[in-house]
C-alpha cells in the first residue's frame, strides 16, 4: 500500500468530494499543541479549562495511584514542582461549540481517520454522542484506538516516509440516534472494480437481510458507478456505506485496503481473486443463519488489548480464525 493510498482515505480529502451522498460534517484543524495534549501521558488526566460553564466536567479525573504524589508536591516542593495549569484550546473551543450547534447539538467525533470506538464506555451514555467539547476531548484523550491515526498511520505503506501526517483535523459528524447495524455494509473495491459488500455488524444474524439482500446489492453496485467509482482516485480501497429506510445509500468512510482494515466475512485472498470484470460478479456476504455469526473482531478495545506488532500472535490468530469460520460456512452450506 502507498502512502497516498491512506491519504485519500482521510476524511479531510475524501469528505468534500462526497458531501452530498455523506453525513453532514464539520472538519476543523487541530493546533499542533491539542495533538501534544492528546499524546501526552506523561501527567495527570487533566481536561482542558472550558471557555463556558455549561460545559461542565470536573476537569481532573482522579487517579489514585497518582494522587498521593501529587498532594505531596503540593506546598512542600519548589516552584518546578507545582502540577502544571490545566490546558486551554478557546479558540478551538470555540470553532466547535458552533460546530456543534449548527450540527443539530450533538455529534460524532472522529480524526482523520478513526473515530475513538474505544472510549464509549467512559461517556456517561456509553456511545460516542457529544454535545459540548469537553465530552470530545474526554473521549479523544482517553482513546487508544487513536493512536493509530497519530503515530502509525503508515506503519503498512511500502513507500513510507512520513511518521505522521502533517496535520491533523477533527471531523464532526451531525448524530444519527437511530442508524441501524444491519444497514451498514463494508464494500470492496479492487482494481476499480466492485469485487464484494460484507455486512459490516458481522456479531450478529440479521434475518431481514436475507430477504433484503437482492435489493441492497442492487442499490450499492448503483451507487458505486454512479458515485464513488470515478471520484475515489485509488485502485483498491474499502468504503462503508448506510442504506436508509427509504433506499437512499449514504458513504460513511473510505479505508485502505489490507492492513489495518477488517475484511470482515472475507478474508483478502479471496477478495483479490475475484477480478469483477464480468460486471456482476460482486461477492456480497451476510450472515446466514445463527450459526455463521462471526466472534466479536472489533477494534474497539484497549490498545494493549489488540497488540498487533509483530510476534504479538494477533496476526496468526485472525488467520486461524478466519480460517476457521471459512471452513464451518463452507461445511454448513454443503449440508444446506
Ligand atoms: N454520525 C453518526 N452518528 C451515529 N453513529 C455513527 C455516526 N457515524 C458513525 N457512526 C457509527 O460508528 C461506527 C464507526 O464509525 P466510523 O466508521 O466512522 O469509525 P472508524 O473509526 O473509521 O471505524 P473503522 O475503523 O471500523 O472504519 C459506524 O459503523 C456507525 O455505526
Amino acid at each position: 500500500m502507498k502512502e497516498e493510498e491512506v491519504n485519500r482515505c482521510q476524511i479531510q480529502e475524501w469528505y468534500p468530494k462526497f458531501k452530498s451522498v455523506s453525513i453532514k460534517t464539520q472538519i476543523h484543524e487541530l493546533p499542533e499543541s491539542f495533538i501534544q495534549y492528546l499524546l501526552d501521558d506523561s501527567g495527570p488526566f487533566l481536561l482542558p479549562v472550558s471557555i463556558s460553564n455549561d460545559d461542565a466536567l470536573p476537569n481532573r479525573i482522579h487517579n489514585p495511584e497518582e494522587e498521593e504524589d501529587y498532594q505531596v508536591s503540593e506546598g512542600f516542593g519548589d516552584e518546578s514542582e507545582k502540577p502544571l495549569p490545566p490546558p486551554s484550546f478557546p479558540e478551538l473551543e470555540l470553532k466547535i461549540k458552533e460546530s456543534i450547534k449548527s450540527l443539530g447539538g450533538s455529534v460524532f467525533p472522529k480524526l482523520n481517520w478513526s473515530a475513538p470506538k474505544d472510549s464509549a464506555w467512559i461517556s456517561t451514555i456509553g456511545t460516542l454522542q457529544c454535545t459540548t467539547f469537553s465530552e470530545i476531548t474526554l473521549l479523544l484523550r482517553a482513546s487508544d484506538s487513536l493512536i493509530h491515526d497519530l503515530c502509525h498511520a503508515y506503519d503498512s505503506c511500502t513507500d513510507k516516509s512520513l511518521s505522521r501526517p502533517p496535520s491533523f483535523f477533527l471531523a464532526l459528524r451531525k448524530w444519527y440516534p437511530s442508524l441501524q447495524p444491519e444497514m451498514e455494509f463494508r464494500c470492496f473495491v479492487w482494481g476499480q472494480n466492485l469485487v464484494g459488500i460484507s455486512q459490516r455488524e458481522v456479531t450478529t444474524f440479521y434475518p431481514v437481510l436475507l430477504e433484503k439482500k437482492s435489493n441492497i446489492e442492487w442499490l450499492i453496485r448503483q451507487f458505486y458507478e454512479d458515485q464513488v467509482r470515478l471520484k475515489f482516485e485509488s485502485e483498491n480501497y474499502t468504503f462503508d456505506v448506510y442504506v436508509t429506510k427509504d433506499e437512499r445509500v449514504k458513504v460513511l468512510d473510505f479505508n485502505p485496503w489490507g492492513a489495518f482494515t477488517l475484511p470482515l466475512l472475507f478474508n483478502w485472498e479471496e477478495l483479490e481473486q475475484n477480478t469483477g470484470e464480468e460486471g456482476d460478479q460482486v461477492d456480497f456476504r451476510i450472515v446466514e443463519s445463527q450459526c455463521g455469526v462471526r466472534p466479536g473482531m472489533k477494534t474497539a478495545v484497549p490498545f494493549d488489548y489488540l497488540d498487533t506488532s509483530s510476534g504479538s500472535g494477533w496476526d496468526q490468530f485472525l488467520r486461524n480464525a478466519d480460517e476457521e469460520l471459512q471452513q464451518q460456512i463452507r461445511s454448513s452450506e454443503a449440508g444446506a
